[in-house]
């Protein structure tokens, strides 16, 4: 669904940005990527979006079907103008089934009885359940995910990755996720890929797809991975001093 090599995106001046990544998503993987601050993360989605395109190395980023990367950031970037409807349905050409085929991603993502609410009178939750249903809709071969629920409380981001893991349970809906959070990278992902240094290089793959889902936050299985992540993290500072 999505692969890359020697992929390199460093900025003018030689200002940071990553290289040297080598990897490949399946389909219907979830992948997380995790890394300090400033190692390039988001550039990263940037580039396997097809929004940057001055990288060197090799990107694939379409389906057989000619299909493209959808995108989700951490804020919902609804048009404050259309409802909750015409928000899901904005990219969706016009067409017999089109009411229907929004009315489906509205209930899929817990947004019934909201069709006509403004972005305003809206929770970040809500709003963020918008962004993923119009993400969704367009049925992209690979969703990335750029930090998406860091902005939400504690709770409705626990809800919001059990909504993506239900979406991700019917549709098998292939993801990259960069998140700060090594709970919900370890709670949604099946490999993860820690990255470090500036510019940001691949330092370790963490492979996840032995505990089976949905899992148990705070389980030993996971708190022993976490212990891992946290120690790669930690050489990464170390090396860095
Ligand atoms: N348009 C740009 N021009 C110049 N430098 C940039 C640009 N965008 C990003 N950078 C630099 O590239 C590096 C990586 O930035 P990026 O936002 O991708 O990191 P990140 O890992 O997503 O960080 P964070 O976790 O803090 O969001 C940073 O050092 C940043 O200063």
């Amino acid at each position: 669904m999505l692969a890359v090599q020697q992929l390199k995106r460093v900025f003018k001046g030689g200002s940071a940005g990553f290289r040297n990544l080598h990897f490949t998503v399946q389909e219907s993987e979830i992948i997380g990527i995790l890394g300090t601050s400033g190692c390039g993360k988001s550039t990263l989605l940037r580039v396997l979006a097809g929004l940057d395109q001055n990288f060197t190395g090799k990107l694939k980023n379409k389906d057989k079907d000619g299909k493209q990367p959808g995108m989700m950031f951490q804020e919902p970037r609804l048009m404050p103008w259309l409802t909750v409807k015409e928000n899901i349905g904005f990219g969706v050409k016009d067409g017999a089934g089109k009411e229907v085929e929004i009315q489906q991603f509205i209930d899929l993502v817990g947004l019934t009885g909201f069709e006509n609410h403004y972005p305003k009178d809206l929770s970040g939750g809500m709003a963020q359940r918008t962004a993923i249903a119009r993400a969704l809709i367009t049925d992209p071969s690979v969703l990335l995910l750029d930090e998406p629920f860091s902005a939400l409380d504690a709770f409705t981001k626990m809800q919001l990755q059990d909504l993506l893991l239900s979406l991700w349970e019917k549709r098998k809906t292939t993801m990259v996720l960069v998140t700060h959070d090594i709970d919900e990278a370890l709670y949604l992902c099946d490999r993860i890929f820690v990255l470090k240094g500036q510019p940001g290089e691949q330092y370790a793959e963490l492979i996840l797809d032995d505990i089976k889902k949905p899992r148990q936050r705070g389980s030993h299985e996971l708190a022993e991975r976490k212990s891992n992540i946290l120690n790669l993290l930690d050489l990464s500072r170390q090396e860095a001093n």
